[in-house]
């Protein structure tokens, strides 16, 4: 991910990055969710601003992917509402999200196996491709065009991750660092105003983590991130806001530097053990560690 150099459009069907800027809002508006009797999450809102990286932040069982996966759609919110360009998405399912601009990376990784990391990205820029989503999947021929088009931006996606030496092997043979990179892109090459980020830098090196700080940054410039990460060090570099949540309740919400001061927030990382002095950029090296996926 060294260079992160911005792709010119290659295809002619679609606005070229650089042109671009962000302009729709994620309004996520008193969300609640129960799984049976376990209330996850109550009354939370938050917005992700056009252009902006909103992290979604809390201790281990606060909320955090069950509010994720209710704006992929993979959780039916018991309350609230969700509206997106404007218009409230009633029955969000995840199968519309390249349609409505926004894609996703899970925890893990979710590669298929059995496809070259090249046609994996192939079969996230379906959107673009008039082959559609079975023909890229399914290798079946379409016409020459089609598949040119979609080659050409699947490597400039995997290009822009550094990983288009590695579009002719499978995924299971990479190493984990490479196929999130992947993963990435696969997410990217439909160019989407929104990008929703589960923990992306659990199992990566100080070094990788840096990099993808510095390319989350980068996407600001032509898309929105909600992020959900465990690293506090890298959310408070570059989150413009971010939502604080402790037992499925939001318990702050702000700027990193607002976030950080707030005693609500260290108390609830670190509950009676904290004391009065200790602020949420020292307890990266306590929960920002913790690896999970
Ligand atoms: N499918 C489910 N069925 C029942 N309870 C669930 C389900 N998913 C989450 N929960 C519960 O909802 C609460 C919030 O979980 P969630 O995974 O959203 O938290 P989190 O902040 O992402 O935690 P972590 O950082 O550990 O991933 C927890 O009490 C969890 O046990």
């Amino acid at each position: 991910m060294g260079t992160l150099a911005q792709p010119p459009d290659t295809t002619g069907s679609s606005t070229p990055y650089e042109d671009r800027s962000p302009t729709a809002r994620l309004e996520m508006t008193g969300i609640s969710v129960a799984f049976g009797g376990i209330k996850a999450l109550t009354d939370v809102s938050l917005t992700v601003e056009p252009g902006q990286v909103h992290g979604l932040i809390g201790p281990n069982g606060a909320g955090k992917t069950t509010m994720f996966n209710v704006a992929c759609g993979l959780v039916r919110n018991t309350e609230g509402r969700i509206t997106w360009r404007g218009e409230e998405l009633r029955r969000l399912r995840p199968a519309q999200l390249s349609k409505l601009g926004i894609a996703r990376t899970l925890q893990g990784v979710g590669l298929f196996p059995g496809l070259t990391v090249l046609e994996n990205v192939m079969v996230g820029a379906h959107k673009h491709a008039r082959a559609g989503f079975f023909s890229a999947l399914f290798a079946i021929p379409t016409s020459d065009k089609d598949d040119a088009r979609l080659r050409e931006r699947a490597m400039t996606s995997l290009a822009e991750l550094d990983a288009d030496g590695y579009a002719a092997r499978y995924p299971g043979s990479l190493p984990y660092p490479v196929q999130k990179r992947v993963a990435l892109a696969r997410a990217l090459v439909a160019e989407p105003e929104l990008l929703l980020l589960d923990e992306p830098a659990s199992g990566l090196s100080e070094e990788e983590m840096r990099e993808l700080g510095d390319l989350i940054s980068h996407l600001s410039g032509r898309m929105s991130v909600l992020l959900v990460e465990h690293h506090m060090d890298l959310v408070m570099r570059v989150c413009d806001q971010i939502t604080v949540l402790d037992s499925g309740k939001q318990i702050a919400a702000g700027t990193p530097a607002e976030v950080q001061n707030d005693p609500a927030v260290t108390e609830a990382y670190l509950g009676d053990a904290v004391d009065d002095t200790t602020d949420v950029s020292e307890l990266a090296g306590i929960d920002g560690g913790t690896q999970r996926g």
